[in-house]
């Protein structure tokens, strides 16, 4: 261990109660983010997560709950997660980068959905600091307690706190790290399959008759497994199949929610606001000519570029009103990853002086990626024609520190375990001439990682 940093602020929390934060970073040498994300099963199933970014800079895990923004207050949920967390980092000495609490967390994708299924007991907005916070931020790794508490004896519980933390990182820093066998599936159900496929229709009617421009319809796959799936084991496969893709895994009582998304919402880092288009899509090719074949094609097809292009044009408004010096290329590039092929635009610019992320989360979500347009009549289409609650599916999922900085992907290419059950949902971007055959087999190409991480058939 080389360093070592410490805290301990009073501070109130909620209606004034007298609080103690006592934070200690520590450096540790490299571990597995996942092997400590597994040493965590004893003690806090239930109440962990992981995230990973696209480029693999930055790693967080969180073990514990050490504090927790939870609400149901719906289009005011984002606004009062800032102020929530605002109130609580304004309190902690900030001079040294290292006692950094982490809040971790997302927001469902439709508050006034309320179809119970799955979803049922989850928060309109769900977010934690970590009692032992995991960070690996290039080559560097650092291991925090975080307790917040008023307890007579919280020395004491802190110090307990000091040996669970030694624990897990010797149970991480393994030379090899424990490989998973992949669960046996018992059966696959396209629950709505014929009501989904008949919405294609209904959908592509309503906007030729202006009722709105795009509305993403999504479905679902439930699956049945011989025996429960741990957290450690689906996210093993997950981290090791789709490396290029933003991973995360969020545990909220008995069900993991988890994914590898291609898509970033936001990312802010020192001022600079970060986001991307990513709609409109064709699956990859046998060989390399055949590949390059479907990209062109995707590049030049009608349909797939105005899916895109609604998504550019509510981006990029929405980082012009909170943004200044908005930069955005003229056309869209191809996203390439494992089992799919995207249209992609990055879009950047340096924040207002009273922009933050959470603002820009709230703005942009849903974009056109996954609501529609207009925002509104789409959603509003979503919720007749979709016989399912999203809940995270879709929706805002990641990270955020207390100068401002973090990053938030949109959780597509994911999946809700419930023990010996997973529910994997994807979804397509309806435009007036979408057709039903060609809509479903592009979501069949969008589960194939999840039910991939899941050892399923690829039923095509
Ligand atoms: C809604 C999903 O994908 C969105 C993101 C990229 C491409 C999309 C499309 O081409 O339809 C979707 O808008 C999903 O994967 O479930
Ligand atoms: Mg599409």
């Amino acid at each position: 261990m080389q360093h070592k940093w410490y805290n301990a602020t009073e501070i109130e929390v909620g209606s004034n109660s007298k609080q103690i934060f006592y934070m200690e970073t520590i450096e540790v040498s490299r571990l597995s983010a996942l092997a400590f994300f597994a040493a965590g099963e004893a003690k806090y199933k239930g109440k962990r997560n992981f995230w990973q970014n696209r480029e693999k800079t930055f790693t967080l895990v969180g073990l514990g709950h050490a504090y927790k923004i939870e609400n149901n207050k719906g289009t005011k949920r984002f606004d009062h997660v800032e102020s929530e967390w605002k109130q609580l980092t304004s309190q902690i000495v900030q001079e040294d980068q290292h006692l950094q609490p982490i809040l971790f967390g997302g927001f469902t994708f439709d508050p006034q959905n309320e179809v119970a299924g799955e979803w049922a007991k989850f928060p309109q907005s769900y977010f934690t600091v970590a009692s032992h916070q995991l960070v690996i931020r290039n080559d560097q790794a650092f291991v925090t307690i975080n307790l917040i508490t008023n307890e007579t004896n919280s020395a004491q519980t802190f110090e307990t706190l000091r040996k669970e933390r030694d624990e897990l990182i010797h149970a991480a820093q393994v030379k090899e790290v424990k490989t998973y066998t992949k669960p046996t599936m018992i059966s696959y159900a396209e629950p709505f399959k014929e009501e989904y496929l008949q919405s294609i229709d209904q959908v592509t009617t309503l906007i030729k008759a202006n009722e709105a421009q795009k509305v993403v319809i999504a479905r679902s796959l439930a699956l049945q497994f011989e025996e429960a799936i741990t957290s450690p084991q689906i996210l093993s496969h997950v981290v090791h199949e789709q490396p290029e893709s933003f991973l995360f895994g969020l545990e909220h009582e008995n069900m993991l929610f988890y994914g590898a998304s291609p898509e970033r919402l936001v990312k802010v880092n020192n001022g600079r606001a970060f986001s991307s288009c990513v709609a409109g899509s064709i699956k990859r090719g046998q060989t390399a000519e055949q590949d390059e074949a479907l990209g062109n094609s995707l590049l030049n097809d009608a349909k797939n570029r105005g899916e895109h292009h609604y998504v550019v044009e509510m981006i990029t408004d929405t980082f012009e009103k909170n943004c200044r010096d908005v930069k955005i290329p003229n056309g869209p590039k191809l996203l390439k990853i494992r089992d799919i092929q995207h249209l992609y635009t990055p879009v950047e610019g340096q924040l207002n002086d009273d922009a933050t992320i959470l603002q820009l989360v709230k703005h942009l979500h849903p974009t056109p990626a996954l609501g529609g347009v207009p925002r509104e009549a789409a959603m509003h289409i979503i919720r007749q024609y979709e016989p399912m609650n999203r809940g995270l599916y879709a929706a805002p999922i990641g990270w955020l520190d207390a100068d401002g900085n973090g990053e938030f992907a949109v959780a597509i290419r994911s999946a809700a375990l419930v023990q010996d059950k997973a529910y994997l949902y994807a979804g397509g971007g309806i435009v007036a001439d979408s057709k039903p055959q060609s809509e479903y087999e592009e979501t069949l190409v969008k589960f194939r990682p999840m039910l991939r991480a899941l050892g399923g058939q690829l039923h095509e």
